[in-house]
């Protein structure tokens, strides 16, 4: 058994898909004073995109651990993996607080009875080597204002098990960021606070952009109080709620498209116009045949979508700088294309009711064929400086 002299904080972060939980993650990164940060991802699909997004960020040191988990639902077998991960970075000694991701489909009060009363799978106690620190959720506020505006989605079933979903992230927690709010006017942003207020009265609550926090109001805050915030909910007994099979509130499916070849510019436009509803969340790379050597990132989050250059593919590097590539990232030979090195179209889609064959069908419609004309002028992903 590890026994630790100082027990690990742990800071847990929740929120509906898109919310900016990796955002906030990046931005901390970001902030530290000095601290080696473990963290744990939790993602829905089977890529894990935000553990892409966090090593790759310039933030993320050496000193710094990252266990990713995939297919990240709330079953008994994803909650056994989370109790694992978080207990491997606690009792390793290399790290000074721990965060964890969760998957935007989860309840924190799971996550939370799982850090207060788990065992790993090898039957050590997760509370002799951490404890839970702070339970942040995080609100879209852009996502909520086409939810919980009156009317809105009345008689829609995807509607309501999300917005269930989103009541009970709200309802659990110690600090709640009502993110996004550039999104909104401020008219709308009085209105959802209120709601958002009326669900969750006495959390501490901060409305952000792009989950810009001050490091110390979620991190090391003491403000979760087991007995409290789980008796208050009727939980007093967490390890009941911890060996309960849960029911997924929300029945949300994923899949990855994955393509080497590059998109038609205007082709994929257009299919961006015909934006199938059902379709959640959506992140991931892609690349043009008009712009060969940019990586574009996706990010949709409801009504929100993101398409940002964000840098260059490694096969655009110079011949020695690419075999240098080769030795720093170990995965690389596994992705590596004999024509096309490391571009791709990698997208991971979240969504309720998907037709993912209709989504594959379209989108590989808007791929480029083999000698098709090339329009570079009339390309409208083209940077305009
Ligand atoms: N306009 C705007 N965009 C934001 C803000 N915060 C985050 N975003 C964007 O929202 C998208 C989703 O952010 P993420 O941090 O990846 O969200 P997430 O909660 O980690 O997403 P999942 O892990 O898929 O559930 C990204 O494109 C972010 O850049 C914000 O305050 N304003």
């Amino acid at each position: 058994m590890v026994v630790m002299s100082k027990k690990i904080p742990i800071t847990v972060i929740s929120g509906y898909l898109g919310a900016g939980k990796t955002t906030l993650i990046l931005h901390l990164l970001k902030c530290k004073m000095n601290k080696r940060i473990g963290i744990v991802v939790n993602d829905l699909a089977s890529v894990n995109v935000d553990k892409k997004a966090i090593c790759n960020s310039p933030y993320f040191s050496e000193a710094d651990r990252l266990i990713p988990i995939t297919d990240g639902t709330i079953s008994n077998k994803h909650r056994q993996k989370l109790i694992d991960a978080v207990y491997d970075l606690a009792a390793s000694g290399a790290v000074d607080l721990i965060l964890v991701e969760s998957s935007g489909v989860v309840q924190p009060d799971i996550v939370a009875a799982c850090i207060v009363k788990g065992r790993t799978s090898t039957a050590q106690e997760l509370d002799k080597v951490c404890y839970l620190d702070t339970n942040v959720t995080i609100v879209d506020g852009f996502r909520i204002l086409q939810q919980f505006l009156p009317g809105q989605g009345k008689y829609n079933q995807n509607f309501v098990e999300s917005n269930q979903l989103i009541v009970k992230q709200i309802e659990f927690c110690d600090v709640l960021l009502f993110n996004k709010i550039d999104l909104l006017t401020l008219e709308q942003k009085n209105y959802l606070q209120e709601i958002v207020r009326q669900i969750q009265p006495t959390a501490k609550f901060y409305a952000t952009k792009f989950s810009q926090i001050a490091v110390a109001k979620v991190i090391q805050t003491h403000l979760f109080n087991a007995q409290s915030s789980l008796n208050e909910r009727n939980l007093s007994d967490p390890l009941r709620l911890l060996n309960q099979n849960a029911e997924p509130l929300l029945k949300i499916d994923s899949f990855v498209y994955r393509r080497r070849r590059p998109f038609h510019p205007q082709r994929f436009n257009s299919w961006l116009d015909r934006w199938p509803p059902e379709i959640t969340r959506c992140k991931g790379v892609m690349w043009l045949q008009t712009q060969p050597s940019r990586v574009f990132t996706i990010s949709q989050s409801g009504r929100a979508m993101d398409i940002i250059p964000s840098g260059y593919w490694i096969a655009t590097l110079k011949d020695w700088e690419i075999k240098k590539m080769f030795t720093i990232r170990k995965n690389l030979a596994a992705i590596w294309d004999k024509k096309f090195g490391d571009r791709m179209i990698e997208l991971v889609f979240i969504g309720q009711y998907m037709n993912k064959e209709q989504i594959i069908h379209d989108l590989d419609k808007c791929l480029f064929r083999e000698n098709e004309p090339l329009d570079i002028l009339s390309d409208p992903f083209k940077l305009k400086y």
